[in-house]
């Protein structure tokens, strides 16, 4: 790609691999999980979040979506439990999201796409820092959770009224005092996988964690995902939809499941 990577025709997954060849590695994300297939594991813990509020710090369009910024230089804000083993600190949160409703989400189940997925990335402390645990094979574990077009959702309204400010990639500003715990469903029942990062560096270090239950979203909420803009200010505008990498190949590896 002669410019940098993106979700256009020029610039889009099917090209990452010119830039990026781990784009066809072993363990690349996202994936189709196909629930019959999935494999009951009951040794699976239940997954432990302990989110402190306080720790979130500014919201940024980073042109390829928006992401929430948490302080992670103490455990204060951690996931444990589920299938990892030791300690891993909240990093951010961001999404992906289709131009309309029937597209948008990265992982599908059986085949179905949601309009939206939330990303909640966390890195191993066994690590000193996010940088050096992103390209370690247990370096990384993100819950995925869909959202499902439905009643106006409350607990995100907060991070969509900052949207406005963050239109154009680059901008960003003060977020503070959010439990990103307000946005998990009631089911923590998930499937979990070896995986990779869905945008480049695609590095091949996540164990994902997918939430079997969506929460809601409705349309006029989907309406300010959809008002954010890929270009900087003062650039030709071009609305930030379709940014999701579509599934796949699953080249031999087992999804588990923490339920029945
Ligand atoms: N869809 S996702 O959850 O799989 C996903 C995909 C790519 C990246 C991220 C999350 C996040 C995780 C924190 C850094 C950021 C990013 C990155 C940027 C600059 C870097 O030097 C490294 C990284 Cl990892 N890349
Ligand atoms: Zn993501």
């Amino acid at each position: 790609m002669s410019h940098g990577w993106g979700y256009g025709t020029s610039n889009g997954p099917d090209r990452w691999a010119e830039d990026y060849p781990i784009a066809n590695g072993p363990r690349q994300s996202p994936i189709n999980i196909v629930s019959k297939e999935a494999q009951y594991d009951p040794s699976l813990k239940r997954l432990k979040l302990q989110y402190d509020p306080s720790n979130a710090k500014g919201i940024l369009n980073n042109g390829h979506s928006f992401q929430v910024d948490f302080v992670d230089d103490t455990d204060s804000s951690t996931l444990t439990g589920g299938p990892i083993s030791g300690t891993y600190r909240l990093r951010q949160f961001h999404f992906h999201w289709g131009a309309s409703d029937e597209r948008g989400s990265e992982h599908t189940i059986n085949g179905v796409r949601f309009p939206c997925e939330l990303h909640l990335v966390h890195w191993n402390t066994k690590y000193p820092s996010f940088g050096e645990a992103a390209d370690k094979p247990d370096g990384l574990a993100v819950i995925g959770i869909f959202l499902k077009i439905g009643a106006a959702n409350p607990r995100l309204q907060k991070v969509l009224d900052a949207l406005a400010s963050i239109k154009t990639k680059g901008k960003q500003t003060t977020f503070s005092n959010f439990d990103a715990k307000t946005l998990l469903p009631f089911s923590l029942d998930y499937w979990t996988y070896d995986g990779s990062l869905t945008t480049p560096p695609l590095l091949e270090s996540v164990t994902w964690i997918v939430l079997r239950e969506p929460i809601s979203v409705s349309p006029a909420q989907m309406a300010k995902f959809r008002s954010l803009l890929f270009n900087g200010e003062g650039e030709a505008a071009c609305c930030m939809v379709d940014n999701f990498r579509p599934p796949q190949l699953l080249k031999g590896r087992k999804v588990r499941a923490s339920f029945k």
